[in-house]
């Protein structure tokens, strides 16, 4: 594929030699003999490969300097430098700042068009991979600002740099593995692997494979040779769901835990590893382990610290704040434009109670995002599916009703309140001073009124503490 390619050498002669060389292959190639040359070209339009000189005469920034202005482009442009006999220690330490590869002059066309090639297939490699990144979410962070919320992310920050084995219990899609990557994220490990594995997904056989790897023999049917293991070489495994893994393989793993080595499946070659392990389940353990389905020792090797990540009808006052987050996402990945949520949808999407949790927001969301009529209009409820959607308190849907018009004012003003009271209380996830402080009551006055409205015995069904 043609590209074009920025060269930056003081010698006239090398940069007509490349560029030679380069548009024989159907190249573009520009040509800059000094720093400001070449800053003014990158500035121009973003060149796929810049060829940089280490040592430029007669300009005000040398090789390395350029170096480091064109790095700090965002997305960095790959940069292959070219050295001398007496400057090849300075491009050894051109390719510490960022430079791809470097190539010694007198050099051959076929050794130029190599790295150059390689040069612009690992950029291509790495932005891909960052737009998938994007694409899937992206900086991860865990949103909230429940105290549950707070103290998750407090709990991160103090077991991330340890190294410690953590296991991340939660109900499903409550946002355990989003810990588990953040745990990585803050640990040592950060620039290393994180490699992810489903044991719930695989058949025993393909994740003994997937995990362990194998030399071949015995599964003729595979090519992998390194397993998730190996692959996580100074970075994070993380085993979700790791309650469904096979009792076999579960001792394996012990043993592996213990001497951290193994033996390849299928062959004698032994495994030295380096890897933290993060465990994710949404069973409980100590259950498992007295039905005899989960071996102990394995548990207290994956449950050096425990983490437990709650669920969302548990912070409810968690969900706007997830919501319009999520909303953010979703817009970013599809290309919808971004859009906000009305009262009457956040507060049915509070009074819900999520049991497929923050996984289930998100598809909600998305499905918000998709068939909101256009406009930039607040998002309301009526797009939400029916059985979120009757979640709504009355009181914000009454604009479509009218009932209460059918009432005498101090019935109708009951109502109100009820449902008025009812739909901050679960608001504030239960929580009476908050609730009171928000609607300007005193907290026993709001005790009081709850009660003679009938509200004593707890907020909605899933809704958090009772109100008292
Ligand atoms: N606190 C949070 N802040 C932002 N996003 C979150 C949060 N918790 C979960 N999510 C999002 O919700 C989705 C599900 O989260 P995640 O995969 O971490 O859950 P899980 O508990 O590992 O799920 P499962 O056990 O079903 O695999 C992901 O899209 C994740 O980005």
């Amino acid at each position: 594929m043609a590209h074009d390619i920025l060269i930056v050498d003081d010698e006239r002669d090398i940069c007509t030699l490349i560029a030679g060389i380069l548009e024989d292959e159907g190249h573009t190639a520009r040509r800059a003999h000094n720093s400001t040359e070449a800053i003014e070209a990158v500035r121009q339009r973003r060149p796929a490969l810049v060829i940089l000189d280490v040592w430029l005469q007669g300009s005000e920034l040398d090789g390395l300097q350029i170096l480091e202005v064109i790095r700090r482009e965002d997305p960095p442009i790959p940069v292959v430098m070219i050295s001398g006999h007496g400057t090849i220690d300075t491009a050894v330490s051109a390719i510490k700042t960022g430079a791809y590869d470097f190539i010694e002059k007198p050099f051959k066309a076929d050794r130029l068009l190599l790295v150059v090639d390689r040069a612009i297939e690992a950029d291509k490699l790495k932005r891909e991979n960052l737009a998938l990144r994007r694409r899937a979410g992206g900086e991860v962070t865990f949103v909230g600002s429940s105290s549950d919320a707070a103290n998750v992310r407090a709990q991160i920050e103090r077991v991330a740099p340890t190294g410690s084995r953590v296991l991340v219990t939660g109900a499903s899609g409550s946002g355990k593995e989003t810990v588990a990557r953040l745990i990585h994220q803050g640990s040592k490990r950060a620039d290393g692997p994180f490699v992810v594995v489903n044991c719930s997904t695989l058949p025993a056989e393909r994740l003994e494979i997937e995990l362990f790897g194998t030399d071949g023999e015995t599964a003729a049917d595979t090519l992998r040779v390194s397993g998730a293991f190996e692959m996580a070489h100074g970075g994070t495994l993380v085993l979700k769901e790791v309650a469904d893994l096979p009792l076999p393989l579960q001792s394996r793993l012990a043993r592996l835990l213990q001497e951290q080595s193994y033996a390849r499946d299928g062959g004698k070659t032994k495994v030295e590893i380096d890897v933290r392990v993060l465990a994710t389940t949404a069973r409980d353990l100590q259950a498992e382990i007295a039905a005899g389905r989960f071996r102990e020792e394995l548990f207290h090797r994956l449950n050096v610290v425990g983490l437990r990540v709650p669920p969302l009808s548990e912070r409810r006052e968690d969900i706007p704040e997830l919501a319009q987050d999520l909303l953010k996402r979703v817009a970013d990945a599809t290309g919808l434009p971004p859009r906000t949520i009305g009262e009457d949808t956040q507060a049915a999407l509070q009074g819900h109670d999520w049991p497929g949790n923050v996984r289930q927001l998100r598809n909600v969301i998305e499905r918000l995002l998709i068939l909101a009529p256009p406009g930039g209009a607040p998002i309301r409820a009526d797009v939400l599916p029916n059985d979120v959607s009757e979640d709504a308190p009355s009181v914000l849907r009454w604009e479509k009703g009218g009932e209460i018009m059918q009432l005498p004012l101090r019935e109708a003003r009951e109502v109100f309140e009820r449902e008025y009271l009812l739909a901050q209380v679960t608001r504030f996830g239960g929580n009476i001073s908050r609730t009171a402080t928000f609607v300007g009551m005193e907290r026993s006055a709001l005790h009081r009124k709850l009660k003679s409205l009938g509200l004593h015995g707890g907020v909605p069904e899933g809704g958090a503490e009772p109100p008292v």
